[in-house]
């Protein structure tokens, strides 16, 4: 199959390395040096340093060039969040597109189906999604993923692109709780970053993860997601991996704002996007417009807004009424 890759960071070049182990793939940076450097060197140093790029795998600047390569093939959108608008409207109109980003658009409030619908209603479009850091996935070390469209055989086309020895690729035909999963896990990893920087111990972390979990399903369920998904690899899964392991890049944000650094120093020391950092107000938005109480997600808030230190926040959370335990 003919795959082409639109987004060079971390991501993009880790799946792309894995798919061309069976598939024509053609991995697409939008900055023409970097793209270069890529060609010559074979390796991605500014994002994934750590691996090689096979020979097989072709690396170019040329967006036309790269929707071309995959007319008859699969699109996978390996930008953030902030550029699958964009990359959505460059498609033809019949495209099959997959994309990988974790969060809602920061200017509209969006998932990325509800973009897609907006701009490329006709194209065949999904999301794949679920616990991987790029770096295992990049090594061939067992990683399992989800699939989510209302298409069905888009969902096939991402197993044919992507199911391997190393890589399990489950279909789901629910992309709303997918998305808020992914969306919502980030955000969730900052609080846990927060937590365990401030040293409050494997029960505190262990109630963020579980209290967090039952926030990410009233939300997913508010907005028409099925239950069962934030039990799969997208919700849960994905919350424990990105909660716990220090690869991820949004738990490092809550580990260093803990240590006393500025949301801005993080941000430049952290050279990769960390996206609950631009979801997490908009998670929270779109929670109050549906009604749902979202109480850590708002603590994360106030403290990448300033309006409270991580300690304060703590202190905040802890202080609310005694509840029911309600698991969605
Ligand atoms: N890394 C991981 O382990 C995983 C990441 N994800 C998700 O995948 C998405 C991408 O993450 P990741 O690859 O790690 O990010 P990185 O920070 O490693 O790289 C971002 C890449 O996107 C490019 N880019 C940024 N904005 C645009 C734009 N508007 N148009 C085109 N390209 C753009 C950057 O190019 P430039 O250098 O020119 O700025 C860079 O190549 C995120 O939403 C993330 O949540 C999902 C699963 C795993
Ligand atoms: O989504 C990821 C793993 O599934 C990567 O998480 P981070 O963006 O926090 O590194």
């Amino acid at each position: 199959m003919k795959i082409s890759v639109l987004g060079a960071g971390a991501w993009g070049t880790a799946l792309a390395v894995q798919a061309a182990t069976r598939h024509e793939v053609l991995l697409w940076a939008r900055d023409a040096q970097q793209a270069q450097a890529m060609r010559e060197q074979r390796c991605n140093r500014r994002y994934l340093p750590e691996v090689a790029l096979p020979d097989a795998l072709a690396v170019d600047s040329d967006l036309l060039g790269a929707l071309a390569h995959a007319r008859e093939g699969l699109l996978v959108i390996a930008t953030p969040m902030s550029g699958l608008r964009g990359m959505l409207q460059a498609l033809p109109v019949d495209a099959r597109a997959l994309w990988l980003c974790k969060g809602f658009e920061a200017s509209s409030g969006l998932l990325g189906h509800e973009i897609a619908r907006e701009t490329c209603p006709q194209a065949m479009t999904g999301v794949l999604s679920g616990p991987s850091f790029a770096a295992e996935v990049a090594r061939g070390q067992p990683t399992a993923l989800v699939a989510a469209s209302a298409d069905k055989a888009l969902c096939e086309l991402a197993v044919q692109a992507f199911h391997s020895e190393a890589l399990r690729i489950y279909t789901c035909d629910d992309p709303v709780g997918v998305e808020v999963g992914g969306a919502v896990k980030n955000v969730l990893a900052i609080a846990t970053g927060l937590c365990d920087g401030l040293d409050l111990g494997l029960n505190a972390r262990a109630a963020l993860i579980t209290r967090g979990l039952a926030e990410m399903t009233r939300l997913g369920l508010a907005l028409g997601a099925q239950v069962e998904t934030f039990m799969g690899l997208s919700g849960l899964g994905d919350l424990v991996l990105t909660a716990t392991g220090d690869l991820s890049r949004n738990r490092r944000v809550g580990l260093q704002l803990a240590a006393g650094k500025t949301l801005a120093q993080v941000l430049a020391e952290l050279g990769h996007v960390a996206e609950g950092v631009y979801s997490a107000a908009t998670v929270a938005r779109r929670a109050h417009d549906k009604g749902v109480e979202m109480p850590i997600t708002e603590a994360v808030v106030a403290v990448l807004e300033g309006r409270l230190t991580p300690q304060q926040a703590v202190w905040q959370l802890m202080q609310r009424a005694p509840n029911t335990e309600r698991c969605g």
